[in-house]
């Protein structure tokens, strides 16, 4: 019998997320039966869509996540022990899945992908979903052409940070906003974006002329709010929007915020092509994704960060940690 830990969402969250909003259930798991493997987690995934998706499940609810695992036992084939997976488990540290058996979109299950010798940490990071959003949010949806400009928010996370660096090997010029000097640094310094400002401290309108005296092609939106808003007024026409996330709102209550007017002109006047995607859309095209992503970071032209916390325990800290900003690249937590 193998005994497992997992974090149920007890009560829907108001405002930040809080440690009493979630309980540790523990439980004893059965034997596997044909088709089921046994999973050890190893590495866990705290990610911003958790807090977006709260409300749209009643509570109480197992929480979900990408995750990699070990497979310890297996009655699968496919998935043979010492085999690592990842799965949209979640916050659990032993679990049982029938790869067979998919009763919602979340029922993801598929190999880790082959990470050429690279943390199979980065199987939820810059070759997992992360990685796909980047890659195909950016790429498929503004199109990007050599020589043009592109802004990118959220720059210095786990998506943002492969959005500027897959724009500079697409040749473009990459100005990205973050909400620390120490991130500006290794946005500048390290991963070569051509310009990055702290949204906190600096006028965005101001620095954006400066940065980009020929207009913003491209936009990669991870924060929404007021920033966003400024950056699509200084859009040159044509220009093109990947509506990603809007981390700013997340822990806000909707109704009350104020609605985004401004940007209608700019949109009809610009004809700009403003688009919201959500990443499951190329899910059959990930491993496109996974191919190119762990090839660039073997090569040395994509580089990746991750903030790591260590312990199952600690995955509410981490999380909370992540929604206000202590994370630069990926934020996951070692279990
Ligand atoms: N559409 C889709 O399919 C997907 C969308 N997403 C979205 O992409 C975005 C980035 O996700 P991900 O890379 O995983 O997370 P990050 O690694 O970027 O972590 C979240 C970051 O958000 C920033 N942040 C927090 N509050 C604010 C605020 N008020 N204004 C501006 N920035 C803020 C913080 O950085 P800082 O210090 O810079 O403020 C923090 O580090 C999110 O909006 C997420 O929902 C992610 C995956 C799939
Ligand atoms: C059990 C619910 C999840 C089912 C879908 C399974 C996997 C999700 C996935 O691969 C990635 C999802 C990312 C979504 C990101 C959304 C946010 O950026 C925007 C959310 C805004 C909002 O809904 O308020």
């Amino acid at each position: 019998m193998v005994k497992a830990r997992k974090y149920v969402v007890k009560r829907h969250f108001e405002g930040v997320p809080k440690r009493d909003d979630f309980d540790i259930v523990e439980s004893e798991l059965p034997p596997i039966q044909n088709g089921e493997i046994l999973v050890k987690t190893e590495w866990v995934s705290v990610d911003p869509y958790l807090r977006a998706y709260n409300t749209r499940f009643p509570v109480p609810y197992d929480q979900f996540s990408y995750q990699v695992g070990l497979v310890e036992d297996s009655k699968d084939p496919r998935y043979p022990v010492g085999s690592r997976i990842v799965s949209h488990k979640g916050w659990c540290d032993y679990s049982i899945i029938n790869a067979n058996v998919s009763n919602s979109s979340a029922d993801i299950v598929y190999k880790l992908p082959d990470l050429k010798g690279l943390s199979n940490s980065l199987g939820v990071g810059a070759v997992g979903m992360p990685g796909a959003t980047a890659y195909f949010g950016f790429l498929e949806i503004c199109q990007p052409k050599a020589g043009e400009t592109v802004v990118v928010t959220g720059a210095a996370g786990a998506v943002g940070s492969l959005v500027g660096q897959i724009a500079k090997i697409k040749g473009c010029r990459v100005i990205g906003f973050a909400g620390s000097d120490d991130k500006v640094n290794w946005l500048e310094n390290e991963l070569g974006f051509d310009r990055a400002f702290n949204y906190k401290t600096v006028d965005v309108q101001k620095v954006l002329k400066e940065a980009a005296p020929k207009g913003i092609d491209c936009y990669f939106d991870n924060v929404g709010g007021e920033i966003s808003s400024i950056i699509i007024n200084q859009m040159n026409d044509l220009g093109r929007i990947s509506v990603c996330g809007s981390i700013s709102t997340y822990n806000d209550d909707l109704s009350k915020l104020p609605k985004a007017t401004i940007l209608q002109v700019a949109i009809v006047m610009k004809q700009l092509k403003i688009e919201g995607f959500l990443v499951p859309r190329w899910r059959d095209r990930w491993p496109e994704a996974f191919a190119d992503l762990s090839k660039w970071i073997k090569s040395g032209s994509l580089k990746t960060r991750e903030h790591i916390t260590e312990g199952f325990e600690n995955i509410v800290d981490a999380f909370v940690g992540m929604l206000n900003g202590d994370n630069t690249g990926k934020a996951v937590v070692k279990i």
